[in-house]
């Protein structure tokens, strides 16, 4: 039998991301007991972005064109990652063989096979395509008032931000979420869009031996944060809705819900 899971939060442990990715993401239905939420968000994603899902791992979209977001995975093309650990986005930058943070080669192929939303011939050239749009690789702390300190993009405010699988697990409490949406918040233009994945009601996930604490956020408690932060939603879509109730209470993570939000921050 393997050991018990050690229960902590990301303040205290860094995350394996090779185990996270082998885990959840070795295909595109994900993990079995999550019930193709992988597929879920990339079709999520894909209708946020209309034409490409290939920002699903990107922490944050910067976008010179003003795009909308109907345009922005065309339009945007100076695109800044961050993440408390930077090391993993280095390695898959540097390395085609490297943690394939960015791009699930696994799942983009399978979708690709069952008639998904990739051509086969366009996933290397999006990668590449993507590669040459990431400006910048810069560590950031949503739970920090300025997220993103370090040079070269402090003090930026950004034209567009996507955030997937973070917020929830980067505090434990609803006010520490809170505060992390007003963070983030800080980093994005009047009139700029977000996109928001997302899981709901979850208290922890586990990542090889480590558990990790999540705030347990419900779906109008999320709605209701962002809207106080003077976001309105565009759209908000939930697994449990979409496809079919998760209902579950597994050794991995216990998160009952998913979702996929885009929402514009108010201008003036
Ligand atoms: C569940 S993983 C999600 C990874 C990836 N974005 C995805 O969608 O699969 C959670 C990520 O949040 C990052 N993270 C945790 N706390 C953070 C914080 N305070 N600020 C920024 N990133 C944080 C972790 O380093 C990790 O990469």
């Amino acid at each position: 039998m393997s050991a018990k899971p050690v229960l902590t939060t990301h303040k205290d442990v860094d995350f394996d991301p090779e185990i996270f990715i082998s885990t959840y993401y070795s295909s595109v239905a994900g993990h079995e007991e999550d019930r193709e939420y992988v597929k879920f968000f990339l079709d999520g994603l894909s209708d946020a972005f209309k034409s490409s899902s290939s920002y699903f791992f990107l922490l944050f979209t910067r976008n010179h064109n003003n795009a909308k977001p109907s345009q922005m995975s065309g339009g945007a093309h100076k695109i800044t990652l961050t993440d408390r650990q930077t090391k993993h986005l280095n390695d898959a930058m540097k390395n085609k063989k490297g943690v394939q943070i960015i791009f699930l080669k696994a799942a983009i192929a399978d979708m690709i096979k069952s008639g998904g939303i990739f051509p086969l011939s366009s996933v290397e050239k999006r990668q590449d395509e993507l590669k040459r749009k990431i400006q910048n690789i810069v560590k950031c702390d949503v739970t920090q008032p300025n997220p993103v300190f370090s040079t070269p993009v402090d003090g930026v405010v950004f034209d567009a931000i996507t955030s997937s699988l973070c917020l929830e697990t980067a505090s434990v409490t609803l006010d520490e979420y809170a505060k992390s949406v007003q963070n983030i918040s800080s980093l994005l233009k009047p009139g700029g869009h977000l996109v928001l994945v997302g899981v709901l009601d979850e208290t922890f996930y586990t990542v090889g031996e480590f558990r990790f604490k999540s705030t347990c956020i419900g779906k109008d408690q999320l709605q209701d944060i962002w809207q106080k932060e003077g976001f309105k939603i565009l759209s908000l879509k939930d697994f449990n809705d979409t496809c079919f109730s998760l209902k579950r209470g597994s050794d991995l993570s216990d998160f009952q819900n998913a979702f996929v939000m885009v929402a514009k921050k108010i201008e003036g």
